[in-house]
């Protein structure tokens, strides 16, 4: 536990007033108390800083989620925060956990202060996240794209049936006729009661006794006539059957999927529009992918489950409205924001569309006086679609577990705005992803001056092919290990590519597909710089860059080339690279002047062109050598240039 100590000089007695700013997670401890001056009192504290990471929980996340995430960090849980109390709230925590009620925008981000490293969606849609801001400030952000699916699409299947059969409708129109005879008779009995207590009139008490009793019978026949003929209405909530009829599922992916093979065994007749989604997984449920405009023109009922993106934004309006069936009906368990609500109302007041069974809206909770809401034909959820126990129990864990991952710095498997893969996958790329960072490193390094750095080439020769080998997460360390060394910019996955954009620092990739077996996903790495000088020449290529490949072996980054060099060194700890004509006693004069300043050294292997020729000496050491060491070892004779590079 790390101690600190400050001097803060509050305006009022309140030491702990003052240090509200501070985690309440963090420990004060007020060790001395000094003499008054002329603001309030001078306060020696000591605050003992929590080295655990500190996670906002700024909705309600299930207890396993929770649990989970208390045996690695600090828990707050503070809901109903709003934004400027988030804002200020964020600057004190590493990561911050949200459903869909929060709305984290790049101010929250901004005012972090850069100690948000991950922000957690227990759920899948993350369109109340600013990703370009979290991207910007290498912030990572988690999604729980799996539990909540099947709650979704039986919610879905909920609305669909229900606003087929106008059960909301009716269960309301029911309870509202008891609640008006209620209502209509309380009165009488009221005035009955005033009458009797005015005492006194005894006749004119009497005659009143029997109006009130003439009055209130008559009331409760005409409510229980009401009740059986008005609000008993069996004529009006006739409904319309689902078998045979056509549904098209807009967004294709794993809600749409599920809800399509629900109402497979409904009896329906079931199409699908999705510009992503693969024909054959459509196929294998029996249902047909279609275009946008036959999707909506031959559906009976449209379920919506596209993500809300700038491109699906109110993507149903008027013209979309207009080419539907008439009397089409709607269910979105999806984003409010894909519907033109306005039109909407439009198109249920024209007739065009008959009923709308809607679990999202666009501004949520929608006003008191939406005209959607208020529609009679529409059937309303308040954003229940993720809401069962068994689901939130599900996403609590799946993002807390993809929260902790995030925050001891390990891959993320459900990664929105990072190269995302799987699992099995991220475990095999490991070593790859090591290596391909200390190759940028390594390659920055050799660069005359260092900055300038504009293209760099990346082959990776594989015997994979491009669909099996997603190099994404390599590209990330690359640049990572390019512009760290030379900025004071932190890289991360999630910040690679805009960084590398912003830097102007173009990377092109090239695959070589080698012969043999796939075994492995990679053979080797290769990192080229063109337009620059070297400060060791040797790093140059024949075509005039600066060139480094390297390999995995048994796990572990090795370098096996330095421009046309062949050398095999293992890439940990530092290295001196060291150019020298190939003769006796060079390793000898080499390690003591190492030994002498008290470098240890974990490897030396020498690379030759041919005996006595140009020889490469590359030296691994635990230790950064003095410049005096460097500048002894590049004054032996036959030593023509030296370099250091830090991995
Ligand atoms: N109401 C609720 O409580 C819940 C709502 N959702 C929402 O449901 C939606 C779907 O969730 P998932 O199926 O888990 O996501 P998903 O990512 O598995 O599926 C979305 C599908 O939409 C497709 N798509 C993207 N653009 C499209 C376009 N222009 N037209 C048609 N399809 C398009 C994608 O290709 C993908 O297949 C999301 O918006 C999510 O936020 C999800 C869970 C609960
Ligand atoms: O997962 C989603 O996309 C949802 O819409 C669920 O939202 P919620 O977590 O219930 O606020």
């Amino acid at each position: 536990m790390a101690s600190w100590n400050f001097m803060v000089t509050p305006t009022k007695p309140s030491l702990s007033w003052k240090l509200s700013f501070l985690s309440p997670l963090t420990t004060v401890n007020v060790t001395r108390r000094q003499n008054r001056t002329a603001k309030g009192f001078v306060v020696f504290a000591t605050v003992f800083l929590d080295p655990k990471p500190t996670v906002l929980v700024a909705e309600k996340l299930g207890e396993a989620g929770l649990e989970l995430l208390k045996t690695f960090a600090n828990v707050d849980c503070s809901y109903n925060l709003d934004h400027e109390e988030l804002c200020t709230k964020i600057s004190l925590c590493d990561a911050l956990i949200v459903r869909s009620g929060t709305k984290v925008t790049r101010e929250v981000f901004e005012r972090s202060g850069g100690r948000l490293k991950v922000v957690g969606r227990a759920g899948v849609g993350i369109d109340n996240v600013d990703l370009s801001a979290a991207t910007e400030h290498g912030c990572l952000v988690v999604n729980a794209p799996t539990a909540n699916t099947i709650a979704a699409a039986e919610h879905g299947i909920a609305l669909l049936t229900a606003m087929a059969r106008n059960i909301a409708q009716a269960d309301a129109s029911i309870k509202s006729g008891l609640s008006s005879l209620f209502f209509m008779v309380m009165p009488f009995l009221m005035l009955q009661l005033v009458i009797y207590r005015a005492g006194g009139l005894l006749y004119c008490c009497e005659l009143n006794f029997v109006l009130c009793y003439a009055l209130q019978f008559s009331v409760q026949y005409v409510s229980v006539v009401m009740i059986n003929k008005g609000k008993w209405q069996r004529s009006k909530y006739v409904g319309v059957s689902l078998v045979g009829k056509t549904l098209a599922v807009m967004g294709f992916g794993k809600v749409g999927s599920e809800v399509a093979r629900r109402a497979k065994g409904l009896g329906m007749h079931v199409i699908a529009h999705d510009p992503y989604a693969p024909a054959d997984r459509a196929r294998a449920i029996g249902v047909d992918l279609v275009s946008f405009e036959e999707a909506i023109s031959t559906a009976d009922f449209i379920s919506l489950h596209m993500p809300l993106t700038p491109a699906t934004s109110k993507m149903f309006n008027d013209e979309s409205f207009s080419q539907m069936k008439k009397g089409v009906r709607i269910v979105n368990v999806a984003r409010g924001g894909v519907i033109d609500e306005e039109a909407l109302v439009r198109a249920l007041d024209s007739g065009t569309v008959a009923q709308a069974a809607l679990d999202v809206f666009t501004e949520e909770p929608p006003s008191k006086d939406s005209k959607l809401v208020l529609h009679e034909n529409v059937t309303v959820t308040p954003h229940l679609g993720a809401s069962t126990t068994e689901a939130q129990e599900g996403v609590a864990i799946e993002v807390a577990e993809a929260v902790v991952g995030a925050l001891k710095g390990q891959l993320a498997a459900t990664a929105v705005n990072a190269p995302m893969l799987p699992a099995a996958i991220l475990s095999e790329l490991a070593p790859f992803v090591t290596l391909s960072e200390k190759l940028g490193r390594l390659a920055v390094q050799l660069v005359a001056g260092g900055s300038g750095v504009q293209s760099v080439k990346v082959t990776y020769a594989s015997a994979r092919g491009p669909d099996d080998l997603d190099t994404r997460l390599l590209r990330a360390m690359i640049t990572k290990g390019l512009i760290e060394p030379i900025s004071s910019v932190f890289i991360n996955l999630v910040n690679a590519d805009f960084s590398a954009k912003q830097r102007g620092l173009r990377i092109t990739e090239e695959r070589i597909l080698l012969e043999g077996s796939p075994e492995n996903p990679l053979e080797f790495i290769q990192v080229q710089i063109a337009n620059v000088e070297s400060k060791f020449s040797i790093a140059m290529s024949d075509s005039g860059e600066i060139k480094v490949e390297g390999r995995v072996k048994d796990r572990k980054p090795h370098l096996t080339k330095i421009g046309s060099f062949g050398v095999d060194v293992s890439m940990e700890g530092s290295l001196i690279l060291c150019r020298q004509v190939d003769q006796p006693g060079m390793v000898g004069s080499v390690g003591s002047i190492l030994g002498e300043e008290n470098v240890n050294v974990s490897f030396m292997s020498v690379g030759r062109i041919a005996p006595r020729k140009q020889a490469v000496m590359t030296i691994g050491v635990d230790e950064e050598p003095s410049k005096e060491a460097l500048k002894r070892i590049e004054e032996i004779p036959a030593v023509e240039e030296i370099v250091f590079l830090k991995l």
